[in-house]
């Protein structure tokens, strides 16, 4: 079974939230990279979004742009990413989304990127630019049985797109608490539970609502309208403030934040 599927069944049946982190991989470093990956896990996260670094990232605010342009000047490339990703199987079985742009996979090849991806060791990959109808017309865009295909549902998503994403949206649904690009401007809005009801309506997969969370009491609240909270910025700005004990200083910054969505 992918572990992203057995993740959220286990949380389902345990009653619980899933929390899902975001950090760009290879940030600072290859080895410390990794060792924020495993500290993520080891902390609880039940899901890790890795983002695949890329020169241009359009739907990404400073604090990510700044991760993906250190780890792109430590020498970070696909290929590394999964090697990355292989080193952390060795140790952990935490599921992982691959974040990244189209460019990046363009350039490996769409196909030979799920297949090394999925025997790497990835669970799923969220194409932020891909367009669900283009996956529907291209299938070698989609191709690759072992990841999962999660998409972004925004706030002013029509609600005819909201079923054909949801539709076409495997492990979890990415709902977006507002517009714009990623980072902490803004508190989640208190509309979070209605955006999350429109897509539910529309399927079983669950839903996990990402941008601008930061604090463990906004995880509480949108772990209590959705299935998930996903993280990125806030635990990223503690890789650029503390890029010297950037594990420690990560694991510190999720505890609380993981503790408040399981318990939410
Ligand atoms: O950084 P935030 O506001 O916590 O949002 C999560 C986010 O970083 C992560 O899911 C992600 C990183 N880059 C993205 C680009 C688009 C959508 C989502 C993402």
């Amino acid at each position: 079974m992918n572990r992203i599927d057995a993740t959220f069944a286990r949380l389902r049946s345990e009653g619980k939230k899933a929390f899902v982190a975001y950090v760009a991989a290879g940030d600072p470093s290859f080895d410390a990279s990794l060792e924020v990956v495993r500290a993520l896990a080891d902390a609880g996260a039940d899901v890790i979004e890795l983002g695949v670094p890329f020169s241009d990232p359009l739907a990404d605010g400073i604090v990510n742009q700044l991760a993906a342009d250190r780890a792109l000047k430590s020498g970070m490339s696909t290929p590394r990413v999964l090697d990355l990703i292989r080193e952390f199987r060795k140790t952990h079985d935490t599921p992982i989304v691959l974040f990244t742009y189209l460019n990046p996979v363009f350039t490996y090849g769409y196909e030979k990127f799920h297949t090394d991806a999925a025997a790497a060791g990835a669970d799923g990959i969220l194409l932020l630019d891909l367009p669900p109808d283009e996956a529907a017309q291209n299938t070698e865009l989609a191709r690759g049985e072992g990841l999962r295909h999660i998409r972004l549902i925004a706030p002013t998503t029509p609600d005819e797109r909201v079923t054909l994403l949801a539709d076409g949206s495997e492990g979890f649904i990415y709902a977006l608490s507002r517009t714009g690009v990623t980072g902490a401007h803004g508190a989640p809005s208190d509309q979070i539970a209605d955006q999350v009801a429109r897509i539910t309506a529309h399927t079983e997969t669950p839903v996990c609502v990402g941008f601008g969370i930061t604090t463990p009491e906004q995880a509480a609240m949108v772990a209590k309208a959705g299935d998930g909270v996903i993280v990125g910025s806030a635990i990223v700005k503690q890789i650029e403030l503390h890029p010297d004990r950037a594990a420690e200083a990560v694991r510190e910054f999720v505890a609380p934040l993981i503790d408040a969505t399981h318990g939410a």
